[in-house]
């Protein structure tokens, strides 16, 4: 422990938080409102140093702290705390106050998923360099304790599969299709209107967001290193009223999931070298699974373990309050930490597995085709299926949809046992080449099931 650490009996600890925004403004408020239980439960007062913002001189009347408080100098902050709370998110300069911080002997609790996606592998090594703890359990799921349990309650278990619910704005946007028919459009519009969506939605329904969070949860469930540009990443932007309304006829519903799984690939040779498969995408999942009742902007993580079997974690994933919590749960950790000297518990990354490709993943697929009605259409779809290798779970021949120049069509409802992702895509550009195929409905994954 370097002298800058040692923390005198009695002293406060020092508490620099770095953003007043949406969380910054609960974290200032909250550490306010509560600072006699919280120094109870760390066992020494925790002391509000400085909030560090981008513009002075902003009305910050509602906030319950002291107005001196506020600066625009993060660089000199960070270097007299002993804890830094970093809520500005986007890579810098929050990774550089970051290092500073740590480098001057500080604890750091952050909340961007988006700087640890993308550098978490040499910001945890700073922080083991440093002697310092770097918690940020806020960064995926908000207010749900999901990265402590994982890299802590299981740590004796090995984790299987990660299947999350991790955005908010998109789950609120794929409940509206659901509930009320609308398309991707009118239901982004109406979170929009209701404070759910961003102007700009991009980071959430193109799935940006949930990337981020699914590369921070595989490398703690699986003991490896994930960043964000491996995650394979599907928006919701294309999950049309169709791909809803054929969800619901199979009693599921569509989902923006990040799924982080452990799997095995074999080579030419048959040799199966293990590795993880990291998504993000639109899939349906039954209505009695779990995630399917998970509503609104509700987020939820379902953990499957080899000795726990399944578990469920559910709650708020955005807003101040809910967010502040899972920081400031954090906060209490890495000052107890202090307070009884040395490091909480870390990331480890020994397992050092390979992250497979999305042609490598093994999905399922439901596939909704517009056919002509006539002998031998059956047969040429069941071809194209055998040809890549995919087996048939289900067929549904639903009742003639449409009469054209005097030939009838039908709907024809697919859905596959497991396959490799890039067997199934395959499949469906071959089914839509097909003369007899007027017409790819919808195609989904399917998972949960
Ligand atoms: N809002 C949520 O519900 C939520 C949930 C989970 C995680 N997070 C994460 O928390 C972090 C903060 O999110 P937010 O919603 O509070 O964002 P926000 O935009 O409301 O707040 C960020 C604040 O940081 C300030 N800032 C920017 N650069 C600064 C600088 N150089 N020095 C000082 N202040 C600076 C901005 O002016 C702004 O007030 C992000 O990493 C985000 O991903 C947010
Ligand atoms: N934009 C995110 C906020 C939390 O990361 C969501 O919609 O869930
Ligand atoms: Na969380």
């Amino acid at each position: 422990m370097s002298d800058s650490q040692k923390v005198t009996a009695g002293e406060p600890l020092r508490v620099a938080l770095l953003g007043c925004g949406v969380v910054g403004s609960s974290v200032a408020r909250l550490l306010t409102e509560h600072a006699d239980d919280l120094a109870a439960r760390v066992g020494r007062p925790l002391e509000l140093v400085g909030i560090a913002v981008r513009r002075a001189g902003r009305d910050r009347s509602d906030l319950p702290v002291d107005p001196a408080l506020f600066t625009t100098d993060a660089e000199s902050l960070v270097t007299r705390a002993d804890i830094v709370v970093e809520v500005i998110g986007g890579i810098e300069p929050a990774r550089g106050l970051i290092e500073k911080a740590m480098a001057h002997g500080a604890s750091v609790v952050s909340a961007n998923k988006a700087l640890l996606a993308e550098a978490g592998p040499s910001l945890y090594a700073s922080a083991a360099e440093h002697g310092v703890d770097l918690y940020y359990e806020a960064a995926v799921a908000g207010a749900i304790p999901i990265l402590r349990p994982i890299r802590e309650s299981l740590a004796g278990d090995d984790v299987r599969k990660v299947l999350g619910i991790v955005n908010g704005t998109t789950n609120y946007v794929l409940d509206k299709m659901d509930t009320t028919g609308q398309g991707f459009a009118e239901a982004v519009e109406q979170a929009q209107a209701l404070g759910y969506a961003e102007a700009d939605p991009t980071a959430d329904v193109e799935g940006f967001d949930a990337a981020a969070k699914a590369a921070i949860l595989a490398s703690l469930a699986f003991h490896t290193r994930v960043s964000s540009d491996q995650v394979y990443r599907e928006g919701i932007t294309e999950v049309s009223a169709a791909d809803v309304q054929a969800a619901r006829e199979m009693d599921c519903v569509v989902k923006l999931l990040a799924i982080c799984e452990r799997t095995e690939v074999a080579d030419a040779d048959g040799v199966l070298t293990p590795g993880v498969s990291v998504r993000v995408h639109p899939a349906m999942i039954p209505r009695s699974h779990p995630l399917g009742g998970v509503r609104d902007a509700f987020n939820a993580v379902f953990v499957e373990a080899d000795a726990a079997g399944e578990l469920m974690f559910y709650g708020k994933g955005a807003g101040g309050d809910p967010t502040a919590s899972a920081v400031l749960g954090d906060v209490v950790a890495v000052a107890r930490h202090r307070v009884g000297g040395g490091r909480g518990p870390g990331e480890s990354a020994y397992a050092d597995l390979p992250v497979l490709g999305m042609g490598q993943a093994l999905t399922r697929y439901h596939i909704s085709l517009a056919v002509a009605d006539r002998p031998g259409v059956l047969a040429q779809v069941a071809t194209a299926f055998a040809a890549h290798d995919v087996s048939i779970e289900t067929v549904r021949q639903k009742v003639v949809v449409d009469e054209e120049g005097g030939e009838t069509r039908a709907s024809l409802v697919v859905v596959t046992h497991t396959a490799p992702d890039a067997a199934l895509s395959a499949t469906v550009e071959a089914l839509a080449a097909l003369d007899t195929v007027h017409e790819v409905t919808s195609v989904m994954r399917v998972e949960g099931s």
